[in-house]
């Protein structure tokens, strides 16, 4: 059922008829209240309620009549129907219909704000005709055209009971979905880049198959509030400054004066040969890179941290982690990024929700894969990506060759589902190269860049036609996209050239001298430039700077994303399902065990019975504190530079606090680096004779503990200042060394100027842990032959307090370097 609806009066409207109402009527009506509210929830405005009946209207468009409002005839029809809105629903979806069957006449299948427009003054001049006392909206577009079995649909499952009646209350095909909010206080001729409401059943071209099915899941997206954002950008500009020893410091113009402006509706392709700059301008778009010039605007408003969350980007290169499954990555993201007033159900839900919408069902519970492992295939991984994004139902969303790679099939399937998104009322912008027809023929506008400028901005129907009319046109069959990137790239090969052109590179012509094999790529794109600011340009500058206002809702930052304890929890949950294949890793198992075996057969059953053995012994314990100090520095220092690209995409999009990342990150890697020191000592303990205690065995295991967590904190940190694999593990290499040399069993004689080493060395506080529980020299009676061996008694052990102390400010220490320098790191540029 199709009703015309002012929102604002329609929980007024429908309060009294949940009175009046049989009971499966006011669950029904109860739904609908629900879903209005959540779509507006001011509740003030004057009532309007506007239901059109065919039944009392022998013809459709000329006897649209606005009827007033009369509760209990309404309410007579819902229960005299038994359904709601039974009889009303049959006339007014057929008023609807043919309403669209008239626009697809006049604009191909599109029903525009236009056509809209123009029945709402045709109904204004009715009324006055009429006399009808009902009062007129000011603005036909105001109203919310609702499907109110689409909209029963969707929370069909919320009201326990109700499922068999509202199975029963509509048929499938009568569906229409047309449920939009568009406020526009324009006058209609003002009206050029207008929001199109599309009827998807008229809709000729929507491909069959696969892609149907898309074309209805994008359904869902729409019940969300709507917040629409109209991108404006003039003469942008962007300038970046060459790093190297020749250039440095010189500066590289990579964008020059690009325009244009794309729609809630609409996909803006920008098309160009590689190093044209795409990229570069999608960047600027998105606010990830500012712009050295022009100006660019969302809404007429300039970017602000208020669109972080409305604003999705989907990176060229598919950043996931490579052990989560599918369903697990788009949960995590849904739990981190969704706001928090959805509950932890909820955005579950709605994590499934878009698996589904992508077709991502059979792939769910598949690992996403990367270098070393293999997972989900390259179109199912693109497009997990693009569902990371549109969890949050971003009101801009811009995608980076979102089909690099792809098969045709593939590529039109993910085109397709960007134009459904846009069809709900999103606006696209997205990067492509060398778009098959039948993708080409699914952008709405198009930008063709080359060196930065841009060649051609319109409507990508008429970029063929636009370069027909300066005299170029191809002579050989080929699509659209290899016409426009062969003219991008200045090749004129087996085309038409423009006479302008050919005039100066014929004989006699200013550039016949110069040039003998006509025109240079340099030239073609000289002349097209000249032919596009001197035609098209102005033209699109004043067009593009018309305002086009769109009706916002309130934008509260602070309710999105989880609490901090939540993105702890999730982070840390995250974080031992990444890196559940490690703790089951046989290798490092094997690795320890081995050690340990090796460990406890040199030393077996050694004792400290004579200097030389106590020597020996403490050997052995020094060497406990180099591997159990090496191991963890070597692990923690890969964290980073590995994940720095994934860390600095979901910094950036603000998807957590860098605290809860570091802490969550840092606890779920324990249980790996805890876990495996007890297996070692456990079997050489028993090996290799040392002080058979529990308290001696337990003191040994905690001393080990505390010198992990600080070697992971030295890893962490080195990782976090370098970022690359290569540097950091140099870097890592040189302090476990330097740790290990000055950990006091090598050298016992160091040069005052050097004596200072000792007291950063991990090694040296470990293992003088190890010597103190082993030996135990303190106080009381000297334990013989060990105490008083001159070896032992060199090291004047102690209590080991200092020792203690000193691991846990490393453990601190390292740890807090480590969040500074990541918090010193560039995420705009990373990303
Ligand atoms: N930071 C930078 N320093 C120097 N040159 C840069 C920088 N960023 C971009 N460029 C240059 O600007 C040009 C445009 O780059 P951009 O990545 O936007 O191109 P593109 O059209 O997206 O290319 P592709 O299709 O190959 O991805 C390239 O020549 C690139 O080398």
């Amino acid at each position: 059922m199709w009703l015309a609806l002012d929102t604002k009066a329609l929980s007024i409207v429908l309060q009294p008829l949940v009175n009046h109402c049989t009971s499966d009527t006011l669950r029904a009506i109860t739904v609908m209240t629900m879903l209005i509210r959540y779509q507006d929830d001011s509740v003030q405005s004057e009532l309007r309620f506007a239901v059109t009946s065919l039944e009392e209207l022998p013809a459709p468009m000329e006897n649209k009549v606005d009827v007033d409002l009369d509760l209990s005839e309404i309410c007579a029809k819902i229960d005299e129907a038994g359904l709601i809105g039974n009889a009303a629903r049959d006339s007014t979806s057929a008023y609807y219909v043919k309403n669209m069957e008239l626009a697809d006449k006049e604009d191909d299948i599109m029903m525009t704000k236009k056509t809209l427009l123009k029945m709402r003054s045709f109904d204004l001049n009715k009324a006055s005709q009429n006399e009808t006392p009902m009062r007129k909206t000011k603005s036909f577009t105001s109203h919310l055209l609702v499907n109110i079995d689409e909209l029963i649909n969707r929370v069909a499952g919320s009201f326990e009971g109700t499922s068999a009646f509202l199975s029963n209350s509509h048929s499938d095909d009568e569906i229409h979905f047309l449920s939009s909010i568009y406020e526009s206080s324009l006058p209609p001729e003002s009206v050029t880049d207008v929001i199109t409401l599309r009827n998807p059943k008229s809709d000729a071209s929507a491909p069959s198959g696969e892609e149907d099915s898309d074309s209805c899941s994008w359904r869902k997206i729409q019940i969300e509030p709507p917040f629409s954002i109209y991108l404006k950008f003039e003469d942008v500009n962007h300038k970046v400054k060459l790093k190297g020893n020749r250039n440095s410091g010189v500066e590289k113009s990579i964008l020059q004066g690009v325009s244009g402006s794309v729609c809630p509706g609409e996909v803006l392709a920008l098309m160009g040969p590689s190093g044209g700059g795409k990229t570069t301008l999608l960047n600027v778009l998105s606010g990830r890179v500012k712009n050295s010039g022009g100006t660019i605007t969302y809404n007429d408003q300039l970017y602000t941290k208020s669109l972080k969350h409305r604003i999705g980007f989907v990176l060229q290169d598919d950043i996931a982690f490579p052990h989560l499954t599918v369903r697990e990555t788009l949960t995590y993201s849904a739990l981190l990024r969704l706001p928090n007033t959805l509950s932890r159900e909820q955005k579950k839900e709605r994590a499934m929700s878009v698996i589904s919408e992508l077709g991502l069902e059979r792939c769910q519970n598949t690992m996403i894969g990367g270098t070393f492992v293999r997972g989900v295939s390259g179109g199912e991984r693109k497009r997990v990506c693009i569902g990371n994004e549109i969890l949050l139902n971003p009101s801009l969303l811009f995608l980076d060759e979102p089909t690099s790679g792809l098969d045709s099939t593939t590529a039109l399937r993910i085109i397709q589902m960007l134009r459904n998104i846009a069809q709900a009322g999103k606006t696209v912008v997205t990067t492509i190269h060398q778009p098959s027809s039948r993708l080409f023929s699914k952008f709405d506008k198009l930008i063709l860049l080359s060196n930065g400028c841009s060649l051609y901005y319109g409507k990508a129907s008429e970029a063929m036609l636009y370069f027909s009319s300066i005299g170029c046109s191809p002579l050989t069959a080929m699509t659209p996209a290899e016409f426009l990137i062969d003219l991008a790239n200045g090749n004129i090969k087996d085309k038409s050239i423009p006479s302008e052109l050919e005039d100066k590179f014929l004989p006699g012509g200013e550039c016949f001298e110069r040039k003998d094999g006509g025109p240079s790529p340099g030239d073609v794109h000289e002349y097209f430039l000249g032919a596009y600011e001197l035609r098209a340009s102005n033209m699109e500058k004043i067009r593009i700077s018309r305002p086009v206002i769109i009706a916002q809702n309130k934008l509260n930052v602070e309710e999105w994303g989880a609490t901090w304890s939540a993105q702890f929890s999730i982070l840390f949950q995250r974080g031992l399902k990444e890196r559940r294949h490690e703790y089951l890793s046989t290798l490092r198992v094997v690795q320890v065990v081995s050690t340990a075996v090796i460990v406890g057969l040199l030393w077996w059953n050694s004792d400290a019975s004579s200097t030389m053995k106590v020597q020996d012994q403490a050997g052995l314990l020094f060497f406990i504190s180099v591997f159990w100090a090496f191991f963890p520095v070597f692990t923690a220092v890969f964290t980073f530079p590995q994940e720095r690209i994934m860390l600095a995409k979901e910094r950036s999009v603000g998807m957590y606090k860098l605290s809860a990342y570091l802490i969550a990150r840092n606890t779920s890697d324990l249980p790996l680096d805890l876990l495996l020191p007890i297996v070692f000592l456990t079997i050489i303990y028993f090996m290799v004779g040392l002080k058979l205690t529990f308290p001696a065995f337990s003191l040994s295991l905690l001393s080990i503990f505390l010198s992990i967590i600080a070697a992971q904190g030295l890893g962490l940190a080195i990782g976090a200042a370098f970022m690359d694999v290569k540097k950091a593990t140099t870097l890592a290499s040189v302090t476990v060394m330097a740790s290990m040399l000055s950990g006091g069993f090598f050298v016992k004689k160091v040069p005052p100027f050097m004596s200072w080493i000792r007291y950063v060395s991990l090694n040296y506080h470990t293992y003088r842990l190890l010597l103190k529980i082993q030996y135990n020299c303190v106080g009381g009676p000297s334990r013989s032959v060990i105490c008083n061996s001159p070896f032992i008694k060199a090291e004047r052990l102690d209590y080991g307090g200092t020792e203690v102390v000193a691991i846990m400010a490393m453990i601190v220490g390292y740890r807090m370097l480590t969040y500074v320098l990541l918090r010193r790191m560039k995420l705009r540029n990373e990303a």
